[in-house]
């Protein structure tokens, strides 16, 4: 079924005619190389006892026949030119200059679609020479399904075969069901009689099975119900009666195959047909982007999907396909694409075309991107687990933050998502993770990994976590922005926005004081910030050194160091830098200090662009580094320290201090600061 979508989906996505060809009397001309002898046939009557006929053609009923006939197509259509798919040897393909056929199988049934409408018709002319054919003009039934085509795409049903399902399990006559598995069932915990004849529910699941390729609201009770094939009890009988009673509500349900192609990005190698992509027996991948159509999608996945591309690092045989509920056409998804990719593509130019990716059908490593709303995961892993996992390569699926909204809700989702996902598969993003020199902030606070290896390396992350102290209201300021003029220009505050509540206590902004409680870190506070709408967009990290004990400065110069603490600074973004920056005398006679830094800014230091951290991050996914991906129970050690905390907020209806839009945050940060004897690294001079 995988290759029959894939092959509908390509024609669809090309807007190509498809075809249907039936062969008269196949096996009859399937040639046999084999000897064969078999009884005289009725009618015939020979003097010689034990005369026998040897078979000079292929017969039905005889064994080798299908084999026979397959051979012999084969051969004509690749005397023809075409190539046979090594994945599927009834797929067949054929390239020649400009035009594109191709040819699916399934024993004495053709599909035929390609870009060139008299090579088709050539094509047919030359099957029809070969073999005695029968020409059904558009394909309108293929394999017990029925195939509609219209200006949105093409549409699949198995309303016959459904009716005859109901027939005969005899609910013609039955009220249907409103879904197809009550919700809460308790079948793995069937305890009724088991059924007396199983190869009748065995028979039933089998069809059911073909019937949910066609009817992805069935693809969940099914897998369910196929679980119980070996013993199955008369709840599961029962069970799969409510499925066929559900089918009976919406018998000519259809799944249309235009979507997984019109949202799709082509190849951007385009001028590899799939004949070229077939006749290469390598690994190939498949990127799925799930929400392709929303924000995060246009601002970060796709360009960093087209600088990897354009960097080389993707492998020869790709394919990026999108899902989204929009409706988009091909032009507008290449425009919206366009519009967001990085300046890297800039300076090598784009390429002549943006144009759809084409499926295959065959590509064994496949990598889901889920960039949707949290309240879908887990129905979009189970649907890709369960239709679209790589049967021979990996499946692995890139799920976004918000991991949970708490310990409880965390756990829930993981719980969910290991229903369908080996913890392996799940790759945890949170690009902040992934960007230049916070990979060696990180190194700070967590001792020496063993190696570099990802379990080594997120074993001590979990062991950092671990040592925190659960965090304390007191050591929390949170904040909310109010509206505020400046320069003439005025910015709205968090509640002026018509969608949020005007009494709401969502904090944009929180300050922490936090703790690790081992040897290396007593005593040693770190405190974090975050927030929206802050004077400057930054991400860093700040070692501050306190200073010495007795300080001869002070004393002999009058300079006070609290003021002007060492420090090393990590700056992630903007204008990734390593810098010390140190108290020095200035050089003279006098006896004169200044604070001076010692930069190392990456843009002067190394040529070169540094890439996006989704595009690392994705990198990584594909080749199964694991190391900047967040581990099951590294998340679980991460909410279980703030989940208290944010209960008693919540609890206790903690209203978040406001502070001005474009303002440093809330001044409870710099008490909090000063209570830990710290400074916040926006109030020292390179900020202003
Ligand atoms: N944007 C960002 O910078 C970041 C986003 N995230 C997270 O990434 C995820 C996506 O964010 P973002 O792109 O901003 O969100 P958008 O709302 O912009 O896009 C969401 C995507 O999901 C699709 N979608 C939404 N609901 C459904 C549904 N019920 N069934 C099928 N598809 C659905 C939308 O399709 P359509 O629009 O066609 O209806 C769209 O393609 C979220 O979980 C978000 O929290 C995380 C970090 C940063
Ligand atoms: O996760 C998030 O990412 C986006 C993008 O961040 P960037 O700093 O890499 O551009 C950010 O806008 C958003 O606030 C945050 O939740």
């Amino acid at each position: 079924m995988v290759t029959v979508r894939a092959f509908l989906a390509v024609a669809a996505a090309k807007n190509w005619e498809l075809h249907q060809m039936d062969v008269n009397n196949a096996f009859l001309h399937g040639d046999l190389d084999e000897e064969v002898y078999m009884k005289l046939p009725p009618g015939f009557t020979s003097n010689k006892p034990g005369t026998v006929c040897r078979l000079k053609k292929s017969l039905y009923g005889l064994k080798q026949a299908p084999r026979c006939w397959f051979a012999k197509l084969a051969a004509s259509l690749k005397k023809y030119g075409f190539h046979q798919s090594y994945s599927d040897y009834s797929l067949f393909t054929l390239h020649q200059g400009t035009v594109q056929l191709n040819v699916l199988v399934y024993v004495d049934d053709l599909i035929i679609s390609g870009n060139d409408t008299s090579a088709i018709t050539t094509f047919k002319a030359y099957l029809g020479e070969c073999f005695h054919m029968k020409d059904l003009g558009f394909l309108k039934y293929f394999l017990g399904i029925e195939v509609a085509r219209s200006s949105d795409g093409i549409f699949l049903c198995q309303r016959k075969y459904t009716l005859d399902i109901i027939a005969e399990a005899g609910l013609l006559g039955a009220k249907p069901a409103g879904s197809p598995i009550e919700q809460n069932h308790n079948l793995a915990l069937a305890t009724g009689e088991l059924l007396t004849d199983p190869e009748q529910y065995r028979r039933l699941i089998g069809r059911l099975i073909y019937l949910s390729s066609t009817r992805p609201d069935l693809a969940y009770a099914v897998h369910i119900l196929a679980q119980f094939l070996q013993e199955p009890h008369e709840q599961h009988w029962d069970a799969a009666m409510r499925v066929v009673r559900y089918m009976k509500g919406c018998p000519g349900q259809d799944v249309s195959v235009t979507p997984i192609v019109a949202k799709t990005i082509e190849p951007l190698i385009d001028h590899q047909s799939i004949t070229a992509l077939e006749s290469v027996n390598e690994p190939t991948l498949s990127v799925i982007v799930v929400g392709a159509s929303g924000d995060l999608a246009k601002k970060k996945i796709f360009p960093a999907l087209f600088a990897l591309f354009y960097e080389d690092f993707l492998p020869e045989n790709f394919t990026i396909f999108g899902y989204s509920r929009t409706k988009m056409n091909d032009e507008e998804l290449r425009n919206m694409i366009s519009a967001t990719l990085t300046c890297r593509v800039d300076q090598r130019g784009l390429p002549g075309k943006i144009v759809l990716i084409k499926w295959d059908g065959r590509l064994p490593n496949r990598l889901f991107y889920l960039s949707i709303p949290p309240n879908i995961f887990v129905d979009a892993v189970r649907c890709a687990s369960h239709r679209a996992s790589s049967e021979r390569g990996w499946t692995r699926v890139i799920v976004e933050k918000p991991f949970g909204r708490d310990s409880g809700s965390s756990r829930e989702l993981t719980r969910s998502l290991k229903q369908y996902l080996t913890e392996d598969q799940i790759f945890r993003i949170d690009h902040y993770l992934g960007k230049e020199l916070k990979d060696e902030g990180a190194l700070f606070a967590m001792e020496t990994p063993v190696s570099l290896d990802a379990e080594d390396t997120r074993n001590e992350k979990v062991k950092v976590l671990r040592s925190m102290r659960t965090l304390q209201l007191q050591d929390v300021v949170v904040g909310q922005y109010k509206g505020h003029n400046n320069g003439g220009k005025s910015y709205q505050g968090y509640t002026d926005d018509p969608t949020v509540p005007k009494n709401s206590l969502t904090p944009t902004f929180a300050a922490a004081a936090l703790f690790i409680d081992n040897a290396r870190w007593d005593g040693v506070p770190f405190l974090m910030k975050a927030g929206k709408a802050l004077n400057t967009r930054r991400a860093e990290i700040r070692v501050q050194f306190r200073h010495v004990p007795g300080n001869l400065y002070k004393r002999d110069f009058g300079t006070d160091l609290d003021k002007a603490t060492n420090e090393l600074v990590l700056r992630v973004q903007p204008d990734e830098a390593i810098f010390l920056k140190i108290n020095n005398k200035v050089p003279g006679l006098g006896m004169r200090l200044d604070r001076s830094d010692l930069n190392l800014l990456y843009s002067t230091r190394y040529r070169g662009e540094i890439p996006d951290a989704y595009e690392r991050l994705l990198l990584d996914a594909m080749e199964g580094e694991r190391r900047l991906f967040i581990r099951s129970d590294e998340l679980d050690a991460a909410w279980s320290l703030f989940t208290p905390v944010l209960k008693e907020l919540e609890e206790k209806k903690v209203a978040p201090e406001l502070y001005p839009y474009g303002s440093r945050g809330p001044v409870g940060a710099h008490y909090l600061a000063a209570k830990h004897n710290v400074r916040w690294g926006d109030l020292s001079d390179e900020y202003s």
